[in-house]
């Protein structure tokens, strides 16, 4: 990774503080975090609208705000596109004007965007003339996004800007962030609680915790971390929050609706269309959608079999076990998880060290959506 942006916040509010450092390069981030760990704030500092107490933020080697070189950029300076929640969009100008009014500050950059690169790129075309209380509400965050990129920004930041849509609208506006994604070569810190979301954007991810980072780096390797699947889908070893398992890997053909996808256990057929030759996907594998054979099988629907070694066997309650895999051709590659019946370990006979095939259907391999590199 190219750092573009690197940056130290060390701030207090109240009883909260805020220390997290952090590098960002070309391509999204995703933060990641529980309510009140404090991604806004960090989001804030970095574009300079809340001066923190300590730190730095340097982009592309430039300081926006430096305490020890006592250096401080106004937000209107740092060259930041900023995409709130809800789109904050005069209510009195039309879209053409709204967008207007970011770029008439860049207008002499020699990087900005051309206009009707972003009108096409987020398909604004029919909507200029119209007021914001005329668009629907992914209408207006695309808006809110354009008006950002027009600012010809070197970093944007977005702060969970598919919140307030439904999942129909957000549904509507997640191509036009891929489009982004795949269009623009710009550091990007996309703030989301929403999992399924950062497989389907990010490049890399950023989870926090009360003002602190929990763990940061590719995909597969945060979130298949303990501490991350506590902190985002509850306690693990407890039956009312379930493991999971995170498996990112490389197409390496697809067929009309189905693709094969390289991970480190191995192949997978997963359903897919809109998919090519060398995108990257995010298999996300819960723990009950996992079965185990105690011989490898035959004649079965299920095409994922795969060959492990049981790691461990915790007894959750309510009569489930989870169990730890390790994967039988890689032992680097992240644990497999499964959850079945006591009683299943039991017929079976499981115990740590044997060897199992997992089995997992194709079919419950269909989420998340493309994401292309
Ligand atoms: N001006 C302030 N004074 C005191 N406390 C503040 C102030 N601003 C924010 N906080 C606190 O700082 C913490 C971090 O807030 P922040 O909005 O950054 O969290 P967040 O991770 O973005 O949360 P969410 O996901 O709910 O939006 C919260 O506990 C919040 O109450």
């Amino acid at each position: 990774m190219s750092v573009r942006l690197a940056a130290h916040i060390r701030h207090r509010a109240g009883d909260f503080s805020l220390d997290v450092a952090l590098q960002a390069g070309a391509g999204i981030t995703a933060l990641l975090g529980p309510s009140g760990a404090g991604k806004t704030m960090l989001l804030n500092a970095i574009a300079g609208l809340i001066r923190p107490h300590e730190g730095h933020v340097h982009l592309n080697g430039r300081a926006l705000f430096s305490t020890a070189e006592k250096i401080w950029q106004p937000p209107e300076a740092r060259q930041i596109g900023y995409v709130f929640q809800d789109a904050k969009l005069f209510p009195h100008l039309s879209v053409l004007q709204n967008l207007s009014y970011g770029r008439a500050r860049a207008s002499a950059v020699p990087h900005a965007l051309p206009f009707d690169e972003v009108i096409e790129l987020l398909a604004l075309g029919a909507l200029l003339d119209r007021r914001p209380h005329h668009l629907s509400g992914g209408e207006k965050q695309r808006v809110g996004i354009g008006r950002a990129l027009l600012s010809a920004p070197h970093l944007l930041l977005m702060d969970e800007p598919l919140a307030s849509l439904d999942p129909k609208r957000r549904g509507e506006i997640l191509p036009f962030l891929d489009a982004l994604h795949q269009k623009l070569k710009l550091p990007v810190l996309y703030v989301t609680h929403n999992v399924d979301e950062s497989l389907r954007l990010a490049d890399r991810l950023i989870v926090m915790d009360k003002g602190r980072v929990a763990a940061q780096g590719s995909i597969e390797a945060v979130l298949n971390e303990e501490n991350v699947q506590s902190l985002l889908f509850g306690q693990v070893g407890d039956v009312t929050s379930e493991p999971v398992t995170f498996l990112s890997g490389r197409c390496l053909s697809a067929l009309e609706d189905v693709a094969e996808i390289e991970t480190a256990w191995g192949t997978f057929l997963i359903p897919a269309r809109h998919i090519a030759k060398g995108d990257i996907r995010h298999l996300r594998i819960q723990a009950r959608e996992v079965a185990l054979a105690t011989r490898k099988p035959e004649g079965l629907s299920i095409q994922n079999a795969l060959k492990a070694r049981i790691k461990k066997i915790t007894s959750v309650g309510s009569g489930l076990c989870d169990l730890c895999l390790v994967c039988a051709a890689d032992e680097k590659a992240p644990l497999l998880r499964a959850r079945i019946t006591r009683r299943a370990v039991y017929t079976l006979g499981l115990e740590e060290g044997a060897t199992v095939w997992p089995l997992i259907k194709t079919a419950v391999l269909a989420r998340p959506g493309p994401i292309t590199q």
